[in-house]
């Protein structure tokens, strides 16, 4: 099964979901009338009110209503899966973070929520934290999906990867000084898991932050295939979902695991 990806490496506005949605819909736009259709879409984290977390009260989407209607709709233009990034989703009453994916007849896939709060930018003051894996079935393959920070956590990612999945779609917001962190903790989750790593996150500036870029698809031999610079731009590859057993045939280390030595 081969993919195209095409990863929104965008700006977002503080605080503007309806200035954001604009620009999504710009982009959606922009992929329908270029010639090189994609069939996987992938969006930034907090892509509606970015790290606005002080007003989510008032901007917060309501059950993620707002952001469905978008991505499904994106979906079924570009007849495309679209993993939508994240959201501020206010699900009675309390605010997560939260992926909503689409398949290609814009039918909801699946959703996650961000498991891991980042204490650096207070989230675990103004969100909840989610307590479920994302792994969605997409045209038949069994993908998955976390949030920024949740990278730093092996353990969490080979949930997902044990759970089936043979590709990771990452959303982030992810700032300066840390872009070394950001490319080489999802090149060893490639490596360690040995599946592909479609990461996509931000550009521009926001409440004291610059973030990086380096949107990057990696594949399951811990190759970067495409990489994003620091600006606004479409990253596209095209993915071959056979590799992944090519590698896990080739050094079998899911069936190699000791789980019986792993308990602390
Ligand atoms: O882990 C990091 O360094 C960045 C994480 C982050 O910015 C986030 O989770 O929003």
């Amino acid at each position: 099964m081969k993919w195209n990806v095409a990863l929104l490496q965008m700006d977002i506005a503080f605080g503007q979901p309806e200035k954001n949605v604009e620009a999504i819909r710009n982009f959606v736009n922009q992929l329908q009338s270029s010639d090189e259709r994609p069939d996987v879409v992938l969006l930034p984290e907090l892509w509606d009110t970015g790290y606005d977390l002080k007003r989510l009260d008032e901007i917060a989407d309501k059950n993620g209503e707002r952001a469905k209607q978008l991505l499904s709709d994106a979906a079924e233009k570009l007849q495309a899966h679209v993993i939508g990034g994240s959201v501020a989703e206010n699900r009675g009453g309390r605010m997560y973070n939260t992926t909503f994916v689409f398949d290609r007849s814009g039918k909801l896939a699946g959703s996650y929520s961000k498991a891991h709060l980042f204490r650096l930018m207070e989230e675990e003051k103004f969100l909840a934290a989610g307590d479920r894996p994302g792994v969605y079935i997409l045209d038949g393959q069994p993908v998955s999906s976390v949030i920024c920070y949740d990278i730093r956590f092996p353990e969490w990612v080979r949930v997902h990867a044990l759970q089936g999945a043979r590709a990771l779609f990452v959303c982030a917001q992810w700032p300066h000084p840390r872009l070394h962190h950001w490319r080489q903790l999802l090149i060893s989750r490639a490596i360690e898991n040995q599946m592909y790593v479609i990461a996509c996150n931000r550009v521009g500036e926001g409440d004291g932050n610059t973030f990086c870029g380096h949107s990057m698809v990696i594949n399951p031999w811990g190759e970067i295939i495409a990489e994003g610079m620091q600006q606004e731009e479409i990253i596209r590859a095209e993915i071959d979902l056979t590799l992944v057993d090519e590698v896990r045939s080739r050094i079998p280390v899911i069936a190699d695991r000791r789980p019986d030595l792993y308990r602390l």
